[in-house]
């Protein structure tokens, strides 16, 4: 196969932002973005922020997108009750919790389960460490993911703001990550220090995007500086879990592992099953109650989903 070199040649672009159906490509480099509004054919909506996507141009700063590279993974988000496209290609999820406000195991897990079953390598940032008071409640509560094998990292966006440069900085080289967190956790803060004039870029791609509207609350990518480049989700974003199978959600909880296939009954969903291995295990103190009862809500979760 020859590859086409004439000026009508297909680019290929990273898809930098979504709102709505409107997207926008960076088919620039690192250095100097070069930003196209795109549009689907037809009423395609399956694009997602972080695919690689193949664009016929159609004006100077517009274009069709005519494929989408393969992912090698895809995170949902939750729009009641339907999963919708959070992100593609993430190599690694961030999940941002703090010393102060408290933070939602829920929503800690919920993220995890979407990591596990997405394949995407989840960890695990205690930021605010500087307020002492509060650390030994938190590093316990942060604890118990790590415990279970996800890795923690303790910073201070604001009060070490270098250390936290430091901290996560090689965490980030050639990857491609998505940060979330409850709002308040610091995750704002964190990105400003981690992606230069990242207040810029923001008001260059909401122009770029133009919705209409000079919004700054859709999901956006960066391309850092030194290779690699970071998703922020403004808000909280909740995952889509109803496309996940019963079979998939026993897997995402990943100290279940163990225990699978132990059970009585080969179909057992270990809610009340008689000789569960799963409930023996939490009966043991084996696996945290608090991540079976996720489990079992998941479970119902996904029962009430009527497609
Ligand atoms: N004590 C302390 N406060 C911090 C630290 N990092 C951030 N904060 C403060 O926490 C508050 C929330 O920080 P943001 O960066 O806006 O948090 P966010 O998670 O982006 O929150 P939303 O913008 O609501 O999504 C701000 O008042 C920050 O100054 C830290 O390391 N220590
Ligand atoms: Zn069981």
């Amino acid at each position: 196969m020859s590859k086409v070199t004439s000026k009508t040649a297909e680019l290929t672009g990273t898809i930098v932002a979504a709102h709505g159906r409107h997207y926008l490509a960076d088919v620039g480099d690192a250095q100097s973005p070069e930003f196209l509004q795109c549009v689907t054919r037809g009423k395609k909506t399956n694009v997602a922020v972080g695919d690689i996507v193949h664009l016929k141009r159609t004006s100077n700063d517009q274009a069709v997108i005519e494929k989408i590279a393969e992912r090698s993974t895809l995170l949902y988000r939750s729009d009641q009750y339907k999963s919708k496209l959070l992100a593609a290609n993430i190599t690694r999820l961030f999940i941002v919790v703090a010393t102060e406000p408290s933070f939602a195991d829920d929503l800690v897990s919920r993220a995890l389960v979407a990591c596990e079953a997405a394949g995407v390598e989840a960890h695990l940032i205690l930021n605010k460490v500087d307020v002492e008071a509060l650390l030994p409640r938190a590093r316990e509560r942060a604890g118990l993911y790590a415990g279970l094998g996800y890795p923690l990292h303790e910073v201070s966006a604001k009060a070490d703001p270098e250390g936290t440069v430091a901290t996560l900085t090689p965490l980030l080289l050639g990857q491609s990550s998505i940060f979330i967190g409850q709002s308040g956790m610091g995750k704002s803060s964190m990105i400003n220090l981690l992606v230069p004039d990242a207040d810029i870029a923001v008001r260059e791609i909401s122009e770029a995007l133009d919705t209409g509207k000079h919004t700054t609350t859709f999901t956006r990518l960066y391309k850092l500086p030194g290779g690699g480049q970071i998703i922020d989700s403004p808000g909280f974003q909740e995952f889509g879990l109803y496309h996940l199978t019963e079979g998939m959600l026993e897997r995402a909880f990943i100290e279940f592992k163990p225990f699978l296939g132990g059970c009585k009954y080969y179909n057992c969903r270990h809610l009340a099953e008689p000789q569960c291995a799963i409930l023996g295990a939490v009966e043991e103190g084996k696996i945290a109650k608090i991540r079976h009862e996720l489990y079992a809500q998941l479970l119902h979760e996904s029962a009430q989903t009527l497609y």
